[in-house]
């Protein structure tokens, strides 16, 4: 049960796998958690705990990021939000200019505050922040297979660095020598290294029990920054009740299932290799696409005859060297944005056609198709791998459920297995 009656946190997501992540988290945590597709524009009631607005900002331009954040903010802040937690990568990803800052700096500044955390460790999700850097399983963030990201490659694992161009705060750091302390030493610790000026600290966390006494330790500060790591903790003091529930979404199982598959990470191109072998696939040949040729219908006559309860896949997802082509002949931004178009097209067209059951991979990808399907609130359920929940969705007044996985979430088996967690 939560604390108050209104609204305990307000959650500015900068992708939309990000966005059903945390919210998944809040969910488990004991919070009501929802999702909202951007800032809704009519006064709908809403009852919840936690509500995350789902923004596609990452990588956007710095000034358009800024400005979606802070309506988002101001949405959740005039529904009553007293806690505000700005979630982007648990990876930190970034484009070279990088909106985590700029974001940051504006947030704190529109609610009166000088002092904020950046911790973007999630242990279940093998992150962790020791000394300022970032590891992704056994190694620092650059020589993970971020360094060769699509849109946010990595390529330097200390988040001080990184955040330090990007902000105009002091970045400054609460290292594992006080965390493991514990939050008393925490709270000592900032009492010291608050000076009153805009400062963000970049804290270690390595375990979920440093997560709970990080939240303890900095529980005064009203903006959080981070992944879903720091939620986790957070629910420990905004609940009283430790709830895990399990919450079957009970929509309609007639119809179709299909994966659409727009991430390139390590991960899903492990995923996709392990769907292939069992079940039918079609490749977006993003050449071709870029020649102008009309993939979407070849995609949509490949699948029709073939619909069912045997999940297809269709996918974009490349291995670095042919990402790398496609953007060296396209253009970045270009080549992404022509495949996310060309695979949101065809999510469109295959729910037409009856599918409603889909899973999508990447945060960007899950962006433009959440879109396309004109989806405005996304209700949690059960989770399937840590980070990635099914959510329900209206999509032109039809139930759809959905899975949108970030790219390097999940197991090898994660798009057999997902619909056995329905
Ligand atoms: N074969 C390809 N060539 C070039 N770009 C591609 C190709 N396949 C996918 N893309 C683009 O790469 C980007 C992948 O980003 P996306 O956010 O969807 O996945 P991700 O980064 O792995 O996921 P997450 O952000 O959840 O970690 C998208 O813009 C997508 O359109
Ligand atoms: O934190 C993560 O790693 C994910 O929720 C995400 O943001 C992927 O885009």
């Amino acid at each position: 049960m939560a604390i108050s009656g209104k609204l305990v946190v307000g959650c500015v997501a900068d992708d939309f796998t990000g966005a059903t992540d945390v919210a998944n988290i809040f969910a488990r945590g004991g919070l009501k958690a929802t999702v909202v597709i951007g800032v809704p524009d009519d006064d709908r009631e809403i009852d919840a705990d936690a509500i995350v607005v789902a923004l596609k900002t990452r990588t956007i331009a710095k000034k358009a990021a800024v400005e979606e954040s802070l309506t988002a903010l101001r949405w959740v802040r005039r529904r009553g939000a007293e806690k505000f937690f700005f979630k982007y990568c648990s990876t930190f990803d970034s484009t070279a200019e990088g909106n985590i800052g700029p974001v940051t700096d504006a947030m704190l500044a529109e609610i009166g505050e000088t002092f904020t955390i950046a911790c973007p460790a999630f242990p279940a999700n093998a992150r962790t922040i020791y000394k300022g850097n970032l590891f992704v399983g056994d190694v620092p963030l650059n020589e993970s297979g971020m360094r060769n990201h699509p849109l946010t490659p990595m390529t330097d694992a200390n988040l001080l660095r990184v955040l330090g161009p990007q902000s105009k705060a002091e970045i400054c750091g609460c290292y594992y020598d006080t965390v493991k302390h514990g939050a008393s030493a925490i709270g000592e610790w900032l009492a010291t290294a608050d000076k009153g000026a805009s400062q963000i600290a970049v804290v270690d966390a390595i375990t979920d029990g440093d997560l709970i006494e990080i939240a303890k330790g900095f529980k005064d500060l009203k903006l959080f920054t981070g992944a879903s790591g720091l939620a986790y903790g957070l629910t420990h003091y905004l609940v009283r009740d430790q709830a895990s529930p399990e919450v079957p979404l009970s929509l309609g199982r007639e119809g179709h299932r299909a994966v659409i598959s727009g991430s390139c990470s390590v991960a899903t191109n492990d995923q996709v290799a392990a769907m292939l072998a069992d079940h039918e696939g079609f490749r977006i040949d993003v050449a071709r696409l870029a020649e102008g040729r009309d993939v979407v219908r070849e995609a949509i006559e490949w699948s029709s005859g073939r619909l069912g309860k045997k999940p297809l896949l269709i996918y974009a997802t490349a291995q670095p060297d042919e990402v790398k082509a496609n953007q060296r002949r396209m253009g970045v931004s270009a080549s992404g944005d022509l495949v996310e178009k060309a695979l949101s097209e065809i999510a469109r067209k295959l729910v037409e056609n009856g599918v409603n059951e889909l899973i999508v991979a990447g945060g960007e990808t899950s962006g433009a198709v959440v879109k396309s399907l004109g989806v405005d609130q996304l209700a949690i359920g059960n989770e399937i791998a840590p980070g990635v929940p099914w959510v329900g969705a209206m999509s032109n007044g039809r139930p759809l459920s959905l899975a949108l996985k970030s790219g390097n979430f999940g197991g090898r088996r994660f798009f057999i297995d997902a619909w056995d967690r329905l």
